[in-house]
C-alpha cells in the first residue's frame, strides 16, 4: 500500500486554522508537503511554507501536535497520506506563492471543506479546544 508522507503546518489564530486551496481544487488544504530524501520534518516544513506562503517558519518554535493518517484525496482509493503536524511562529507576511491561489482561516464548521486527513485534524483540534 502506498503512503504519501508529508509535513504539515498548523497555524491557529483565534480559534481558526489556516488552510490553503490549490489553483483549480476545491477541497482546502493544510499547508505543507511531500518529505524529500532524507529531509528532516522541520527542513520539510519550512521549505514548503516558504514555497507556498512566502513566510520564514521559526525552527526554535516549532513543536510536534500530531501525526495522522488517511485516504490521501484524490489518489485511488488505498493510497494513503500520512500528515505529521507542527504548530509553529513565522516571519513575513502571508500570501499565497506558487500553486497555492487562495488562503483562509477555516473554523470547524467548514469541516466539510477539507481532505479525509484534514477531517480527522480537525476533530483533533475541536477536542483539545483548539478550533472553535
Ligand atoms: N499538503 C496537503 N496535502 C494533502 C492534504 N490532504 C490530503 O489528502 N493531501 C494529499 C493530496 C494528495 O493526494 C497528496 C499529495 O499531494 P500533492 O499531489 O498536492 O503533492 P505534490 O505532488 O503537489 O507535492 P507537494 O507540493 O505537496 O510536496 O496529499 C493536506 O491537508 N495538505
Amino acid at each position: 500500500m502506498r503512503e504519501i508522507d508529508k509535513v504539515a503546518w498548523i497555524r491557529i489564530e483565534d480559534g481558526r486554522v489556516l488552510s490553503t486551496r490549490s489553483r483549480g481544487k476545491d477541497v482546502w488544504y493544510l499547508p505543507g508537503g511531500k518529505r524529500e530524501a532524507g529531509e528532516t520534518d522541520l527542513a520539510t516544513l519550512t521549505r514548503e511554507i516558504t514555497e507556498e506562503l512566502d513566510v520564514t517558519i521559526v525552527p526554535e518554535s516549532a513543536a510536534h501536535v500530531g501525526t495522522f493518517t488517511a485516504q490521501a484525496h484524490g489518489q485511488a482509493a488505498g493510497t494513503l497520506v500520512r500528515m505529521t503536524c507542527y504548530s509553529a511562529d513565522f516571519r513575513g507576511a502571508l500570501r499565497p506563492a506558487s500553486e497555492i491561489e487562495e488562503l483562509a482561516w477555516l473554523g470547524y464548521a467548514d469541516r466539510h471543506l477539507v481532505s479525509p486527513v484534514d477531517q480527522l485534524i480537525f476533530d483533533h483540534l475541536r477536542a483539545t479546544d483548539a478550533l472553535r
